[in-house]
């Protein structure tokens, strides 16, 4: 559905050339939700501007739908566009119109007559839960019923690719949970596909069937949520990782020096993550009965879904003889699941606030 081939994009600058985009290469599926992360300055906003040629890249192909924007003309660009919809962090809603006509926008300046807008704008209220708002107006609205406006606008040409630009980093996590759920309902029902910014691994995992990972221009790594998340291979995708699982340590662990090597009377820390099935087994009862003399305790757990899939972390420290320990992480390995040794720390007895 998209293609972006070698695609560069090089700003020039009073203060000399910035290379935002160095050759990215990229295939998008139709009806996939294909997610883009990368820190702020990475080139994410820029990329996904290239997608419909808000920014035109300085080199290389973007292929929409089998069309090959670069090299249209202005006229040309604008009929492709109406394939494409866009919504934007700050909703970029015309606040002097109502929510009706927001939504009709694009319809109007497609030349639509009053009753083709009537017969496509009021489906589109009801797809976004705003048939009692039409004829408020935008300063009226929660965050969330803003971005509903802007979803159904970018949907009013019958669009057949959405690209969310940050789309819920102004709202709060309840209305975020929301809005991401109707644009994966969006997806399903009407076989969008979407290409989703974002600088935060949760809306990638609540979201995205793939990701690709965005570093100063450059994709370091991209895959399924699912490879990406179990199996990150870059220090940025486990920088990225890591901010989502922050908080997992209890306090008395957390700040403590990591030694890689074993030291005595301090907690050994491991990460454990399992996959599908391997999440129902009893791994850590096992544990227990096969080293009694460890001292094995659970300092974080988390169950989730990954498209479809069981996905388990777990955290776990132990205490106890440096051979006896060994022998833990060598049995823990022999199971189907995969095993971190993060290091031996010593636990902050006198924990401050
Ligand atoms: N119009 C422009 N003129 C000059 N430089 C630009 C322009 N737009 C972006 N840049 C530069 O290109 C690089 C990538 O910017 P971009 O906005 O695409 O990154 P981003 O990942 O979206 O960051 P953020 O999350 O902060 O928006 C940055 O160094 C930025 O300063």
């Amino acid at each position: 559905m998209i293609k972006l081939k070698n695609i560069v994009k090089t700003y020039d600058t009073p203060n000399g050339s910035v290379h935002a985009l160095k050759d990215i290469n990229l295939e998008i599926k139709r009806g996939e939700i294909y997610g883009i992360i990368g820190l702020s300055g990475a080139g994410k906003s820029t990329l996904v501007r290239c997608i419909n040629m808000l920014e035109r890249p300085t080199s290389g192909s973007v292929i929409v739908n089998g069309k090959d924007l670069t090299t249209m003309t202005e006229s040309q660009l604008r009929e492709a566009r109406k394939d494409i919809g866009m919504i934007f962090q700050h909703f970029n809603l015309l606040s002097t119109s109502t929510v009706y006509d927001n939504i009709a926008f694009p319809l109007k300046l497609a030349g639509k007559s009053k009753e083709e807008i009537k017969a496509k704008v009021e489906p589109l209220l009801k797809l976004v839960g705003l048939e009692n708002k039409a004829h408020q107006y935008p300063s009226q609205l929660s965050g969330g019923q803003k971005q509903r406006v802007g979803i159904a606008r970018a949907l009013a040409n019958d669009t057949k690719v959405l690209l969310c630009d940050e789309a819920t980093s102004a709202l709060d996590p309840q209305t975020t949970k929301a809005i991401l759920e109707l644009i994966r309902d969006i997806n399903k029902n009407l076989q969008l596909t979407v290409v989703v910014i974002t600088h935060e691994m949760q809306v990638i995992k609540d979201l995205c069937d793939k990701v690709a990972v965005l570093d100063h221009g450059v994709i370091a790594e991209n895959g399924t949520v699912l490879e990406i998340f179990t199996n990150p291979k870059e220090p940025i995708t486990k920088e990225f990782m890591s901010v989502l699982s922050s908080n997992e340590l209890p306090a008395a662990y957390r700040n403590g020096k990591v030694h890689k090597e074993y030291i005595k009377d301090a907690t050994m820390l491991l990460r454990l993550t399992f996959i599908g099935e391997s999440a129902d087994n009893p791994v850590i009862a096992g544990l227990i009965r096969k080293f009694p003399e460890l001292d094995i305790s659970i300092l974080f757990g988390d169950l989730s879904q990954i498209q479809m899939v069981q996905f388990g972390r777990m955290i776990i420290g132990l205490d106890g003889k440096e051979d006896q320990i060994k022998d833990a992480i060598k049995s823990l390995m022999e199971q189907d699941l995969k095993v971190e040794v993060i290091g031996y720390v010593q636990r902050r007895t006198h924990a401050t606030a």
